[in-house]
């Protein structure tokens, strides 16, 4: 007997496809001509700042309709689809949660307004998953950033969605918080839902999620596993600005080693393209010392995220 596994895609069951997704607010393009395909398991939307992850979670979740394109789950469009709606949580990054209220009532009211035929039911299954039980009955203003985030889940998940959307969920949070919500999501996605979270940080998202989506300045600039990321990330070519006692020696030294670029002199000392970064890094105090010049300060001039993301971005040969 021959047992076929069909994949989700094929099947489209719980997968998000966005085709040629654009958004414009004004003259401002947050989305520009997105596709991308978000299937079950734990998939991380990473950009900097203002790269559109938030626009591109709210038109995923049915808030905001695309200026251009299509968004589906399920090959159903998503904008005014109600029907839909029902299969969809958004976490979204805001607090709006009223801190007068307990954490029962607010999950409690959340099922209230899916209309569920058992809310209360509903909301302490909920409450149960995120693991807020014995914390219900407190107000939410009492509550620490981690366990508020925790029932702003439980209140996304009242309705039992197949899509759980978290826009940045992790930031504020403590290490121990963040641990417990990474479990969480991880378990969640196990779980068979489709999990899409936002951040602006490789290494949170690289912990949680196995497919990572990189979006920069309204662009879907790479989409993979997150080992083929960070290796990317790793082998672009890194700038270092170098100070030293002689910087024309230290120059001429570090010009002979394939893992050095292009090597320039300026007025605020060495410019330095590294191609090979680890291997750099090794030469570098070794050709100090072996020509007896001595560093005064290496600092790297493009580590910022966004050039960072921007490399991801170039066309490669
Ligand atoms: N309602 C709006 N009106 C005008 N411009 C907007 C609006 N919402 C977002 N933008 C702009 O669209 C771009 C994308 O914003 P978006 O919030 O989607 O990015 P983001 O990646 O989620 O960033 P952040 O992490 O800072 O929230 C930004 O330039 C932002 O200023």
């Amino acid at each position: 007997m021959t047992v076929t596994t069909v994949p989700a895609v094929a099947t489209r069951e719980g997968v998000v496809e966005l085709t040629r997704v654009s958004r414009w607010y004004g003259n401002v393009v947050a989305v520009n001509d997105v596709t991308m395909t978000i299937g079950p398991g734990v998939t991380g939307l990473l950009g900097p700042n203002g790269a559109g992850k938030s626009t591109l979670l709210h038109i995923m979740a049915g808030f905001l309709a695309p200026s251009n394109g299509t968004a589906t789950l399920t090959g159903q469009p998503i904008w005014r689809n109600h029907g839909i709606y029902r299969q969809i949580g958004l976490v979204p990054e805001r607090e709006g949660v009223y801190g007068f209220l307990t954490g029962w009532q607010f999950v409690l009211s959340a099922a209230r307004l899916h209309r569920l035929p058992d809310p209360a039911g509903a909301a302490t299954r909920a409450l149960d998953l995120v693991e807020m039980t014995d914390a219900k009955d407190r107000r939410i203003e009492t509550y620490s950033k981690g366990m508020r985030q925790r029932v702003k889940v439980a209140a996304a998940l009242v309705h039992d969605p197949q899509v759980l959307l978290l826009d940045e969920p992790f930031n504020g949070m403590d290490p121990r918080q963040r641990l417990h919500l990474m479990e969480l999501v991880r378990r969640m996605g196990a779980e068979g839902r489709t999990i899409l979270f936002s951040s602006h940080i490789l290494e949170e998202v690289e912990r949680v999620a196995e497919q990572i989506e990189v979006m920069v300045a309204g662009r879907h600039a790479a989409s993979g596993d997150y080992r083929e990321i960070r290796r990317r990330m790793t082998d672009r070519p890194h700038l270092f600005r170098v100070r030293s006692s002689d910087d024309r020696r230290l120059a001429a030294a570090l010009i002979a080693d394939p893992s050095s670029g292009a090597v320039s002199l300026t007025e605020n000392g060495l410019e330095v393209q590294a191609l090979d970064f680890a291997r750099f890094t090794r030469l570098l105090p070794r050709v100090a010392r072996d020509t007896g010049v001595r560093l005064w300060q290496v600092s790297p001039t493009d580590e910022d995220l966004e050039s960072v993301f921007s490399y991801l971005i170039q066309p490669r040969a």
